[in-house]
């Protein structure tokens, strides 16, 4: 099972700085915080594009490792779609279909409105074999409907998969809460028995602690379980 150890990180830039430290273990893992608290510079820290001030992480069982940038912009080399898609070493017809962009791989993949290049960059990321997949801001420039059939996607038994996000709307079946504040990583804990003490959790899943209910993860569906199930 991938396992990745983060021993005493620090960064500092400019005014901003971040400590780390804790244990990601298999499972799907959601790291939240406020605009600018450090969940893109932490997601880049654990794939290895930025070194820490000071630290070391250390990993188990991960020999592949991804990391989807919040941009998909960024991830582009080349300048047709289909081609595009071959540079991931994937079939052009099925990802144009997954993404829902049959008869367009021709086209300058920077035609793409944002929230299509977003489906055309994740359709290629899932499509890939990996042990850790990070994944910055997965939901940004995606409408609910695809938030949903992403989300449904993230159904990967052994593997370490870490979401960063502020995402408060359509989020998966978690196994872990992390929170970046005032500076430092912070484990929330194991979910759902850490639920409430979640302090920036989506609205609903307030609602439903505030109500006494307990859901079983935090997804809306899951607050909504909780919730008919006190009116049993
Ligand atoms: N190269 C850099 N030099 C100086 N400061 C930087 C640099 N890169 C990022 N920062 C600052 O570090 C802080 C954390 O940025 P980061 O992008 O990690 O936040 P974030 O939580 O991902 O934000 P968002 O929710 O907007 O994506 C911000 O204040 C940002 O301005």
């Amino acid at each position: 099972m991938p396992e990745l150890s983060l021993n005493n990180i620090s960064i500092k830039r400019g005014n901003f700085s971040l400590e780390a430290n804790g244990i990601f273990k298999s499972g799907i893992h959601i790291v939240t915080g406020k605009i600018g608290s450090g969940k893109t510079t932490l997601s880049m820290i654990l794939s290895g594009f930025l070194n820490p001030d000071s630290g070391t992480i250390s990993t188990y069982g991960i020999e592949k490792k991804m990391l989807s940038m919040q941009f998909p912009e960024y991830h582009l080399t080349k300048t047709k779609i289909e081609s595009e898609i071959k540079s991931w070493d994937l079939s052009p017809l099925e990802i144009l279909k997954t993404a829902e962009l049959q008869g367009r791989g021709n086209e300058d993949p920077m035609n793409l409105s944002r929230g299509e290049l977003k489906r055309l960059h994740l359709a290629c990321v899932l499509s890939k074999p990996f042990d850790l997949l990070l994944l910055d801001e997965p939901f940004s420039s995606l409408d609910v409907l695809w938030k949903k059939r992403f989300t449904k996607n993230l159904n990967y038994a052994d593997k370490l998969i870490i979401i960063f996000t502020h995402e408060q709307a359509v989020l998966p079946k978690a196994d872990y809460i992390w929170e970046i504040s005032k500076g430092k990583l912070n484990f929330i804990g194991k979910v759902p028995d850490s639920l409430d003490k979640w302090k920036n959790a989506p609205e609903y899943l307030k609602f439903a602690h505030e109500k006494g209910a307990s859901p079983e993860n935090i997804r809306f569906e899951d607050t909504l379980e909780a919730l008919c199930r006190m009116q049993e």
